[in-house]
């Protein structure tokens, strides 16, 4: 799948809401689409689906145009929309077993019904399931006819911890199975985890793109590939003459308690930059009570690229 967006507009081309999207998400492959509310994530995959036609730029999904391709083309795809798009006075079963009717290979019903976990809600109205039920509902109805390729918006969204793992499980066996993902999310340890590749969006435009060792260990003119954050607890508070004295910003990760505070030294760059901080602490009597030291994340690129 393959798809390039560079202006899309509402459907009275009055609304500019895309400019620079160029994407391009593969099967096999778990796609991520980041960013702050109102970037344009949905619009992107709206624009993907067929949903919404852009006003300049090309869209391709399995090689067609989405907008004018035909229910075959929709057959191929599974479409889990952001609010869940479910006729509320149905049953689960009900619909599943109907959407299933459609296509002419479905997944096993049973299948799905046990990887979502959903017997348990099986025979309840939709209207009165629980906003993580309905989720995984939607999630069920979006491959229930096996699609060769997914969107998935915020998936994840308002699920518990075990629901989550559920489907992050599901995602992976998708993977796995050689289908496509393209998924939006605001849980950024969610997109590190599952994610092949990330685009990161905002204002409309894709500002950083690439795999999440790719973006975790280049994002930022000012960072080089060796970034790592450092983070220490100091034995006791550390003075303003001190923190003046310091070789690096050192940021207040944690508020002061007798025993120090916890510091971050996010630009730690090379062994020589190890010594002149590890110069510092001792010049002040300042040896730490614990070290730890992490690569960058998705979060703190998201941070960067997001911040005004
Ligand atoms: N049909 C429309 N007409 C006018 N403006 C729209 C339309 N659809 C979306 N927008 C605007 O376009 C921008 C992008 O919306 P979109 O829903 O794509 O963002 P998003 O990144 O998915 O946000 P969220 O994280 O809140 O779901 C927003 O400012 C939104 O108000």
């Amino acid at each position: 799948m393959r798809y390039a967006v560079g202006t899309a507009s509402s459907a009275r081309g009055v609304t500019e809401i895309l400019a620079g999207v160029d994407l391009t998400a593969r099967q096999g492959e778990v796609t991520v689409i980041i960013g702050p509310n109102g970037a344009g994530k949905t619009t992107t995959l709206s624009c993907a689906q067929g949903l919404l036609r852009p006003s300049a730029g090309t869209v391709q999904l399995l090689g067609q145009d989405p907008y004018r391709a035909g229910a075959q083309l929709r057959a191929r795809v599974g479409v889990m929309l952001q609010d869940g798009g479910l006729p509320q006075s149905v049953k689960p079963r009900t619909l599943l077993k109907h959407v299933a009717t459609l296509h002419r290979d479905p997944w096993p019903l049973e299948d799905l019904i046990e990887r979502l976990d959903l017997s348990a809600f099986l025979g309840t109205t939709i209207r009165r399931l629980s906003g993580g039920q309905k989720q995984r509902v939607a999630l069920a109805a979006a491959l229930i006819g096996d699609p060769e390729l997914v969107f998935l918006d915020e998936p994840s969204a308002g699920l518990d911890p075990q629901s989550r793992q559920l489907v992050f499980a599901l995602i992976e066996h998708l993977r796995s199975s050689g289908i496509g993902i393209v998924l939006t999310t605001h849980l950024l340890e969610e997109a590190q985890h599952l994610a092949d590749a990330v685009y990161i969006l905002k204002d409309g435009a894709v500002v950083r793109h690439g795999t999440v060792s790719e973006l975790t260990g280049s994002a930022g003119e000012q960072h080089s590939s060796a970034v790592r954050r450092l983070s220490f607890a100091a034995p006791r508070a550390v003075t303003r003459a001190e923190l003046d004295d310091a070789p690096f910003a050192l940021e207040l990760d944690s508020h002061a308690n007798r025993a120090g505070a916890r510091w971050g030294v996010p630009s730690i760059t090379s062994p020589a930059d190890l010594t002149e901080l590890a110069r510092w602490w001792e010049r002040n009597g300042l040896f730490p009570a614990e070290i730890s030291f992490e690569a960058r994340t998705l979060e703190d690129v998201f941070w960067e690229v997001s911040s005004p």
